[in-house]
């Protein structure tokens, strides 16, 4: 294998998937996300990728969809099916979720943290593992952290009018860093309600 980590602009590439189970959907997903045109061959779409703009065609397209699309995915369970479809994708981007060694992509266990994307790649020797250190990583610092910095932020300039005694800041600080309400929305990444919700706290003071 001569793979190498790159970013790939995929906003307005035609992405073909073959398959709709499990792994093709969260693919889907994927680049839909990313402003790509994704079409799925298989039998059934949830109504969350159609109202992404997802398509879904017949089976029996798969030439005429290799032929329309920049990067094809195999994510299917039938491998002859999966096969023929490689084979005719010569040039083309592949990724084989099935057998990665005969494709040229990968797709990597991906996060940001803030504006930072991170991406890992076990070499296909363990995906779960990718998967696991994910969220090692993200456990250590998360974009939920990132989010507590700009409403502590926000709160130290509120309780500065609020309150004048800094240790009685300080422990404000704390009480709503350690809040139920504020972590359960900074992890829905809702910082908006967030600060809503301190104001309310800080004005009751
Ligand atoms: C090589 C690679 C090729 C590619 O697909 O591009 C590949 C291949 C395969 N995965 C398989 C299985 C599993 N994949 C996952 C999960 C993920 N797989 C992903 C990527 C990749 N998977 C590519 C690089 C991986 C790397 O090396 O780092 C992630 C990171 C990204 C994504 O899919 O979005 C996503 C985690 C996302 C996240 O949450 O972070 C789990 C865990 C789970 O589902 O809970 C399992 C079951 C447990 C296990 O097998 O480990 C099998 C079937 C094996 C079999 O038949 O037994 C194959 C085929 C094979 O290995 O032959
Ligand atoms: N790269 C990855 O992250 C992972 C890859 N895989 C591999 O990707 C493939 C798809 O996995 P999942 O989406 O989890 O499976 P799934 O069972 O959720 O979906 C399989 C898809 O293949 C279609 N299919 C067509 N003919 C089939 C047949 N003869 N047998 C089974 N399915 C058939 C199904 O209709 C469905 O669309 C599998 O080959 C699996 O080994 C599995 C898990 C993770």
């Amino acid at each position: 294998m001569g793979l190498t980590s790159v970013f790939l602009e995929v906003k307005d590439k035609n992405v073909f998937i073959l398959g709709t189970g499990e792994v093709a959907t969260r693919r889907a997903n994927r680049f839909l996300d990313k402003g790509s045109n994704v079409i799925l061959a298989g039998d059934f779409i949830s109504e969350e990728l159609l109202d992404k703009g997802a398509i879904l065609e017949d089976l029996s397209n798969v030439d005429k969809l290799v032929k329309w699309c920049d990067i094809v995915i195999l994510a299917s369970g039938d491998k002859d099916l999966s096969d023929y479809v490689s084979k005719i994708s010569e040039g083309k981007l592949v990724n084989r979720a099935d057998c990665p060694d005969e494709g040229n992509l990968v797709i990597p266990s991906s996060f940001f943290i803030g504006d930072v994307e991170i991406s890992l790649f076990t070499g296909g020797k363990s995906p779960l593992m990718a998967k696991e250190l994910r969220k090692k990583i993200q456990s250590t610092i998360s974009s939920k952290d990132i989010l507590e910095i700009q409403l502590q932020d926000y709160c130290r300039n509120l309780l500065k009018n609020k309150i004048p005694n800094q240790k009685d800041r300080k422990n404000k600080l704390y009480d709503i860093l350690k809040d139920d309400k504020v972590n359960m929305l900074l992890e829905e990444s809702k910082l908006d309600e967030a600060k809503v919700y301190v104001e309310g706290l800080i004005e009751n003071i």
